[in-house]
């Protein structure tokens, strides 16, 4: 697929800026052949990967422009099924070995029948030896094979990949290099950032983009650049890294401003091929030097003498689409070992490999091995939970049926919520936004839709969740003394469960629009203002203005509270045990009159507050929508 972009535009507008535009990417073109690999080039904040973003369509809001396919406006849905995007940052789904991700990655990709051949894949990639190891213990190398691998599952035309070597050593950064190379010879366009290669590794690219200011400054053949710079007057020093020199260049404005002039912001491609022009075996000291530059634009030939130097270039013309391809893949198919590997090139529409019913199963199941393998984590959960309730136990041991005790009962019924809430929301709001990277790369490169993700997600959490809190609830309903029927201890697990689930939902829906930093601020802030009208409620339960009623209703931790105080204090319950003279709360009626709460029901306070959860999850899944579209 040759892929091409005019007068591509990226305007950001932050709240920096005080609402400002800024353009990233100033109106640049330019055109990324089939069969070739393509390093965009640029000094650091220059908007390499603001370009990449572009091309892809992993971003597209703030972006403005014509994108093409072989020569035609492109289908973005299209688009995307036949291309895959790596991001820098290695993201790889913990806790599941090369192999299972590799078999995930097909299960999802592939459609049913589909042949597999996660095992090839591993093997040309180096990862067979390594197929048992967990992905989060592979080296920076492996990680990055990996998530190639991952993407080849399915053989997409066109890859995207950002930064792939940083991190990595000289001689790994050679051969992710090389594994690039070999992939865009079998006909693939193959684009990455990358950031001052050294001179060696800039020669296994075969096309360079150099990007300054957001402005276009060389776009052509690698072997093209130094000559071309050299016929601007602004010749390379002998040993000098040629990356490094045009990068130096961009410190001079005044040199952007000429370059980019003359490549016209990308419209112009500089090509070059070294011909020996008269006898091919003559020695390459007695060969003549001459360049030739053409354009699209340009009809006459410009020819440039060097006369330090003794080889020849010949410019054939602006390379045509497809002539690149062909020669490559056809030495692809005699010289590679992955020439069974044919590039597919996907005409279906819009649509997933599997069916979202596929689709859910195969994620939940991805969900419940990585939750049952992190034992540590559950060992710290349960244990967690163990301590707080015997906490909670000794500090309101056997006082359920103490009627002198009104405020502590009140206490414990609000002391619990709180439990149920920060315990739920804060993982979330830790973990969550580093799991969106992840998710919207998987979503990205169309291996499955976010409604079976979102329904995955709910669904695979639960089993844990509700252990926990049952678990907790036993050791606090047992060592508080609350009188126990089968209804009540039904109800007061059930209140519980649901507080945690409302929880998570806020926790969720702030950890798929907030990054981790601004999350750690909001989560347990949030719930401020819900416990402030929990607490306002009860304490001037007859004077409530409307406005103030209205928010009241819907703080989810009122009706958890609420909920807890009907569970335990209803249910027809025996009148409490009175030590002292008279007992105003012996009568459990009458704390609910006090309280103003013999209208309502514990099942209307739980349905409430499955309609806020329904809220906070549906928020969360629009702020997912909304992240993974712009
Ligand atoms: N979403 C955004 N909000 C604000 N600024 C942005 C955004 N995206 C890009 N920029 C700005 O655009 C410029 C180019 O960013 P980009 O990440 O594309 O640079 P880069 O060339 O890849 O840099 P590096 O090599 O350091 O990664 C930077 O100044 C960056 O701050």
């Amino acid at each position: 697929m040759d892929l091409e972009f005019r007068n591509l535009k990226y305007t950001i507008k932050s709240l920096i800026t005080k609402g400002k535009r800024r353009e990233v990417l100033k109106g640049v073109d330019g055109k990324f052949l089939s069969g070739q690999l393509v390093a965009i080039m640029g000094p650091s904040g220059a908007g390499k990967s603001s370009l990449l973003n572009a091309i892809s369509g992993y971003r597209s809001a703030g972006v403005t422009g014509d994108l093409l396919v072989n020569g035609e406006p492109r289908n973005e849905h299209q688009f995307q099924r036949s291309s895959c995007y790596i991001t820098q940052e290695d993201l790889l789904q913990p806790l599941l070995t090369v192999r299972e991700a590799m078999d995930v990655a097909a299960k999802l990709k592939l459609p049913k029948g589909g042949k597999v051949h996660s095992e090839e894949i591993l093997q040309e990639l180096g990862l067979l030896e390594h197929q048992h190891t967990k992905t989060d213990r592979l080296s920076g190398g492996q990680k990055k094979r990996l998530s190639i691998a991952l993407e080849l599952v399915n053989n997409p035309p066109v890859f995207f990949l950002d930064e792939p070597t940083s991190g990595l050593d000289t001689v790994t950064t050679v051969q992710c290099v090389k594994l690039l190379k070999q992939l865009a010879r079998q006909g693939r366009t193959v684009v990455c950032t990358i950031h001052q290669p050294a001179a060696s590794l800039l020669e296994l690219f075969d096309q360079v983009y150099v990007i300054a200011d957001g402005r276009c400054i060389y776009q052509g053949d690698t072997a093209a650049m130094v000559p071309y710079l050299q016929s601007m007057g602004l010749p390379c020093p002998r040993h000098h890294n040629p990356a490094d020199f045009i990068i130096e260049l961009t410190e001079n404005p005044e040199y952007i401003d000429i370059l980019s002039h003359e490549m016209m912001n990308g419209k112009i491609y500089k090509s070059a091929k070294v011909e020996r022009s008269s006898n091919q075996k003559e020695p390459a000291s007695t060969i003549e030097l001459k360049i030739c530059y053409q354009s699209e634009d340009e009809v006459a030939e410009r020819e440039i003498m060097l006369t330090n130097e003794k080889c020849t270039y010949k410019v054939p013309g602006y390379v045509q689409n497809g002539s690149i391809s062909s020669s490559s893949s056809q030495l692809s198919q005699m010289n590679s070992s992955m020439a069974w590997m044919k590039v597919q090139t996907s005409n279906e529409c819009g649509t997933y490999a599997t069916s979202y019913c596929t689709q859910f199963s195969i994620l939940l199941c991805r969900m419940m091995i990585q939750i049952f393998r992190n034992k540590q984590g559950l060992w710290i959960q349960l244990i967690h939970h163990i301590m707080c309730g015997i906490l909670i136990g000794i500090c309101f041991f056997n006082m359920a049926n103490d009627g002198t005790q009104m405020f502590n009962h009140l206490k414990l019924c609000v002391g619990l919520i709180i439990f149920f809430t920060y315990t739920q929301i804060m993982v979330p709001v830790l973990v969550y936004p580093q799991e969106v990277k992840l998710v919207k790369k998987e979503h990205f490169n169309h291996w499955y839709s976010l409604t079976p993700y979102y329904a995955a997600l709910t669904v695979s959490k639960l089993p844990v969740q509700v252990t926990l809190n049952v678990v907790f609830s036993i050791i606090v309903y047992f060592m508080t003394g609350v009188p126990f029927t089968v209804t009540r201890f039904m109800a007061f697990c059930l209140v519980g469960n649901v507080v945690s689930l409302v929880a998570e939902g806020m926790g969720l829906a702030v950890g798929s629009v907030f990054n981790v930093r601004n999350g750690c601020a909001i989560g347990p802030s949030s719930i401020a203002p819900f416990l402030g009208l929990a607490i306002y409620g009860f304490d001037f339960a007859h004077r409530i203005p409307l406005m103030m009623n209205i928010l009241m209703k819907t703080s989810f931790i009122r009706c958890g509270v609420v909920a807890m105080v009907l569970t335990i204090f209803g249910f027809g319950r025996e009148p409490l045990e009175c030590k002292d003279v008279y007992c105003h709360f012996a009568k459990p009626d009458v704390l609910i009159t006090y309280l103003d709460l013999e209208r309502t029901s514990v099942w209307l306070e739980i349905i409430t507050m499955l309609g806020i959860m329904f809220v906070f999850r549906s928020l969360c899944y629009i702020g997912l929508r909304w992240r993974f579209a712009t």
